[in-house]
């Protein structure tokens, strides 16, 4: 819906920014409760980038919303700063220097250590403004006496001290904070924090470098967290030290989370909830102390029923009242749903967009020497040689638990040898990450399908031609998706080669699963590698999906470096010009399928099983 009728949505936000202060009080909104409401979704817009987009649940927000208004609200009370836009926007820029330094510790972990690490970066931040630096923040007192807004332009200076003028400057300032996150989510920065959320170890082998993509989300959270820090200030006339607090930093999780996480709108439905029910039980019904236990029992109720937020059930109402219009007028488009669809024949690969240059003369593309990787007392791989050249298409089989898969990741470099040399395109690669590895060209489809299952087939496909088009990072945070050269023609392209371009804008989760293989594949040839490596793309299949997917594999073989691993003997005998069989950790034997299939060795270590699919 945002992506369709961008200009719709802040079009619709402005009118409805400029309607509130007129309507809202009609419906019990106070006016400091309507700025107030502003103020915290001003917040929640970075902590949904942060927590909603990438998937950070992050208790550390109070430090930054209090650090950004100390710090404005300090210049504007302790010293002879005037300038209280400028004030604002300092305050936001010492809150995201902040966010930067604590971001780099922080994310060193994820999960819950990375929530805990926010927790206690709260409560840090909250005894240092009340001990070490009271002197400047006033401790437990605050600062008192920040000016209400105004701004100089030159002829004259406007002042924000009346509650409607003052409304006008948060609506303001919030809008464009609004369309700033617009424009984020909609860039390749944003699509790329939603494959972090996602799948992160997936966003990582396709080359992205995630930990700065995290550290940028963190930073943008910190920085709209210090602007609005500043209006709280300022709309108060007092800086209070409980914005540090760490119920603050809930209160933010909590709004959301009611709101909707990952709608950039949720925060704002969320904190007029919050404040609307926290005023009308205390003011309207006088509940005491009681408010607190009946606003848990609604946020309980809230998160129990509505489990995307107000704003996920406006959007899945939004959609269920398109979709039943639609099927009213018939269907217009191709199915949806995990059908069985007859595949048309894959086509070759035209143009040039997706095979690197591959040298005339041939010669070696990956040498690996003596290459060992212990877990403990198990030697998945001992001592293996293994050279392929430029062009080929070769087949590692083995039975199961022989190796394979430890030597694909050795390969692209997702776990470190023990021992021994691997040399890529003649670049030594050993000890080097996945992400620059596959940046070099050396990528692969995995065993078990690593996709991004919330986004759709060209959303993953994006993820993966990006880092292709743009390296492992780049801070294009306002570029639309739209304008990133050469990605499109990429993402059709490859849509092409695996047969999903009648599925383009179908989410991942409601592919079958044929398809979904055909898309694991899809991403490692989007990355344009020079050589690709396959760990089973047949794995799971009917025997009608491998047959179009062995077809496929000839088709996408043209032109490239593939290594396929896969237990379909038949299949990979059609498809490999050389097989290397490896048993125990070990390579076994190599050579033409022909050999292969009459080695006595081979026949000895599969039970006498060549054909067909040894298990
Ligand atoms: N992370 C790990 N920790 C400990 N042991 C591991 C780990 N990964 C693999 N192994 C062990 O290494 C050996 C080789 O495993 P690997 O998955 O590489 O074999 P495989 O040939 O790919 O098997 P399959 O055909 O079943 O996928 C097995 O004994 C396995 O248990």
């Amino acid at each position: 819906m945002l992506k369709q009728r961008p200009f719709l949505i802040e079009t619709l936000t402005a009118l409805g920014l400029i309607a509130a202060p007129f309507v809202l009080p009609y419906l019990g909104f106070s006016p400091t409760t309507i700025n107030r409401i502003l103020i915290w979704a001003l917040v929640g817009i970075g902590f949904d980038i942060l927590f909603g987009y990438t998937g950070l649940l992050s208790f550390g927000q109070s430090a930054f919303f209090g650090t950004g208004g100390m710090f404005a609200a300090y210049l504007l009370t302790q010293t002879g700063f005037t300038n209280t836009v400028a004030a604002l926007f300092l305050g936001a820029i010492v809150s995201g220097v902040i966010g930067y330094l604590v971001g780099l510790i922080a994310l060193r972990r994820t999960g819950i250590y990375f929530a805990m690490i926010t927790v206690a970066i709260a409560e840090v931040f909250f005894f240092v403004e009340f001990n070490p630096l009271s002197a400047f923040t006033g401790g437990e007192n605050g600062l008192p006496g920040v000016p209400t807004p105004n701004l100089h332009l030159g002829f004259t200076t406007l002042e924000f001290d009346t509650n409607l003028s003052m409304y006008a400057f948060i609506a303001f300032w919030y809008f464009v904070g609004l369309v700033a996150a617009l424009r984020i989510v909609r860039s390749p920065v944003g699509l790329l924090l939603r494959a972090i959320r996602d799948n992160p170890l997936r966003a990582q082998a396709l080359g992205h470098n995630i930990h700065s993509y995290k550290l940028t989300a963190f930073v943008i959270a910190a920085v709209y967290a210090g602007f609005a820090g500043g209006l709280l200030g300022m709309m108060q006339g007092f800086m209070p030290p409980d914005a540090f607090m760490f119920a603050t930093s809930g209160e933010i999780v909590m709004q959301t989370a009611i709101g909707g996480a990952g709608t950039l709108f949720g925060p704002l439905l969320g904190a007029a909830t919050w404040l609307y029910l926290s005023d009308f039980f205390q003011t309207t019904l006088h509940l005491g102390a009681t408010w607190k236990l009946i606003l848990g029992i609604v946020f309980v109720l809230l998160i129990c029923f509505l489990r995307r937020g107000l704003a996920g059930a406006i959007i899945d109402l939004y959609r269920l009242v398109t979709k039943k219009k639609q099927s009213e007028e018939g269907p217009a488009t191709a199915p949806q749903s995990s059908v069985v669809v007859k595949l048309p024949t894959p086509k070759p690969a035209t143009g040039t967009v997706h095979v690197r240059h591959q040298p005339a003369g041939g010669g070696p593309i990956l040498q690996a020497r003596g290459l060992t990787r212990r877990y403990g007392g198990v030697i998945a791989n001992s001592d293996i040689d293994f050279t392929v050249d430029y062009g080929e298409m070769r087949g590692i089989i083995g039975p199961n638990g022989a190796g394979k898969s430890t030597f694909f990741k050795m390969l692209t470099c997702e776990v470190p040898p023990s021992s021994g040399k691997i040399a890529f395109e003649g670049r030594d690669i050993t000890g080097m990450n996945v992400i620059d590895v596959c940046q070099l060209g050396l990528t692969k489809s995995y065993q078990i399908n690593q996709l991004f299952e919330r986004l759709t087939v060209r959303q993953n496909l994006e993820i993966a031609a990006l880092g292709k088009v743009r390296g492992k990072f780049r801070l294009d945070l306002f570029r639309s998706l739209a304008r990133v050269p050469g990605l499109d023609e990429q993402v059709s392209h490859t849509l092409a080669l695996v047969n999903l371009t009648h599925r383009t804008d179908t989410s991942v989760s409601e592919l079958a699963y044929g398809e979904k293989r055909r898309l694991e594949i899809g991403l490692a040839l989007a990355t344009s590698p020079s050589l690709l490596l396959l760990d089973e793309p047949l794995a799971g299949m009917s025997p009608q999906e491998r047959v179009e997917t062995v077809a496929l594999l000839k088709s996408i073989a043209q032109g490239r470096t593939m290594i396929i691993i896969d237990h379909d003997m038949d299949a990979l005998f059609e498809l490999a010009e050389k097989v290397t069989v490896l048993q125990e950790g070990r390579v076994l034997v190599e050579g033409t399928p022909d050999q292969i299939k009459n080695n006595a060795k081979v026949q000895e270590a599969y039970l006498g099983g060549v054909h067909g699919e040894v298990a």
